[in-house]
């Protein structure tokens, strides 16, 4: 279960230079998109710097068409020693459009020091090796 503190949002616009040719969220930007929202989220809960180590899994969902809002929820799920997987989800909204869930990741986030080497993080409410 997440913890609401360790939760991040992100919102973007999707605008034309965001979309593809069939005028929806181009998977590439998308997964820059979610990628932000994983390290935001792990940097947050890791209180120092962190990198991706991996992409466990993405689902996209539905199309999010140009004009929709795609809104993004990041949070900590699972802490090792050094590591964490951050769930992100997100959702297409527009006025016209209502709310609809587009996309699911979970990302493999590793807390680093300042040679780049893994380190051990604090733990802050999360179970060890907890999972969702
Ligand atoms: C046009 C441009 C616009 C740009 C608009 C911006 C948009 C987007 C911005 C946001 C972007 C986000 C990302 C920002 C930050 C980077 O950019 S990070 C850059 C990409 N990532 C890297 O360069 C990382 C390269 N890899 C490494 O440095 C090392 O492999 C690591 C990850 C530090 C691990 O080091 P290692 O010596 O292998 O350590 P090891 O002791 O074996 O493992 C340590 C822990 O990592 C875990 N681990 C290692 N490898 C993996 C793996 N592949 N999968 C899962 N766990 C792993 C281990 O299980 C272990 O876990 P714990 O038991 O400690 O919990």
């Amino acid at each position: 279960m997440a913890l609401d503190q360790h939760t991040i949002e992100l919102r973007e616009l999707v605008l034309p230079s965001l979309a593809n040719h069939h005028g929806s969220l181009f998977a590439g930007h998308g997964l820059q998109l979610m990628s932000k929202a994983a390290f935001l989220s792990a940097r947050s809960y890791a209180q120092r710097e962190v990198v991706m180590a991996g992409i466990r899994q993405v689902h996209f969902l539905a199309p999010t068409p140009i004009g929709c809002e795609l809104l993004l929820r990041a949070s900590v799920h699972r802490v090792g020693r050094s590591s964490m997987s951050v769930a992100v989800t997100g959702w297409a909204q527009a006025p016209d459009f209502g709310t609809q869930e587009v996309l699911q990741g979970v990302f493999e986030m590793v807390a680093i020091d300042a040679g780049g080497q893994p380190v051990a993080l604090h733990h802050q409410g999360i179970h060890k090796e907890s999972t969702p």
